[in-house]
């Protein structure tokens, strides 16, 4: 996916500009920065979440593939196929594991039982938790651990088979080792999948992504206007970062 000169305001409030940036395909794309930069914001506009915000208009370029998303003829459902998000809060629906990963095939008119639990199995397994419930399909999908309950809505996710995961602070509610579990999924999920990420734990960045976006608000610009003042690889944006607040917010400086 490409931004290109995009910038977002809620109403009157400026919250991004200026952002250009290329997701690289099956790569691990992290989205760091101080509490109000914008992260959420720029995700959600990954697959148009932000349609659903009242006031929220949307300048530039978002591509995916080469196509324009809030161009003439794009069909958001379609969209939101192939750009799935996963979120902070693990969202199980109130139904069973099988119906949770099921959901999304069924609403894509997918009805065939045979089919449905071929993607239920895949889906479970692509998210490493095959294993834990596969005597438990029935069992309602809020009844299990906060770790697994997420690690199932990566599989209700992956079941409509997207291109592009955004996860949304996705180990933020959940205990060190489900975090790990997570963070070893995400590293076997790059094979198949381009993912951006958006952590407030630098080390989490560091651990998953291969490359590293440092989003900044200006305080001189009295509140909003954040864009990205650094991109690039990783281990160059911990290790050898260009630009002076991203060397004091990845040491821990400030944010
Ligand atoms: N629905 C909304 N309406 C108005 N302003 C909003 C809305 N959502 C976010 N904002 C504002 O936009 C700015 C960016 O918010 P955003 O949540 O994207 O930042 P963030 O970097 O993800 O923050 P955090 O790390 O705290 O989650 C903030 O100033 C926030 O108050």
């Amino acid at each position: 996916m490409q931004a290109k000169n995009m910038a977002l305001n809620y109403g009157n409030f400026r919250a991004l500009e200026d952002i250009d940036m290329d997701i690289y395909e099956k790569q691990v794309t992290a989205l760091i920065g101080p509490s109000g930069s914008g992260k959420s914001t720029f995700l959600k506009s990954l697959n148009r979440m932000n349609d659903l915000v009242e006031g929220c208009k949307i300048t530039g370029e978002i591509s995916l593939e080469g196509k324009n998303i809030y161009g003439k003829n794009i069909d958001v459902n379609e969209l939101r196929k192939n750009v799935g998000m996963v979120f902070q809060q693990p969202n199980p629906f109130p139904m069973s594991i099988y119906d949770n990963v099921a959901y999304g095939p069924r609403t894509h008119g997918i009805k065939d039982k045979k089919k449905l639990d071929e993607l239920v199995e895949q889906s479970l397994k692509g998210a490493a938790i095959w294993d834990e419930v596969k005597d438990d399909l029935n069992k309602n999908g809020l009844a299990v651990s906060g770790g697994q309950q997420q690690r199932i809505c990566i599989a209700r996710a992956l079941a409509v088979k997207p291109d592009v995961l955004l996860m949304d602070e996705p180990t933020s509610a959940l205990d060190p080792i489900s975090t790990l579990k997570v963070e070893e999924l995400v590293q076997e999920l790059r094979k198949d999948y381009t993912i951006v990420i958006v952590t407030h734990n630098m080390q989490q960045a560091a651990r998953v992504s291969d490359y590293t976006a440092f989003f900044y608000a200006d305080p001189a610009k009295g509140g909003g206007h954040s864009t990205v003042i650094e991109f690039g690889e990783t281990d160059q944006i911990f290790n050898n970062p260009n630009n002076e607040q991203t060397a004091d917010y990845v040491a821990g400086r400030f944010g």
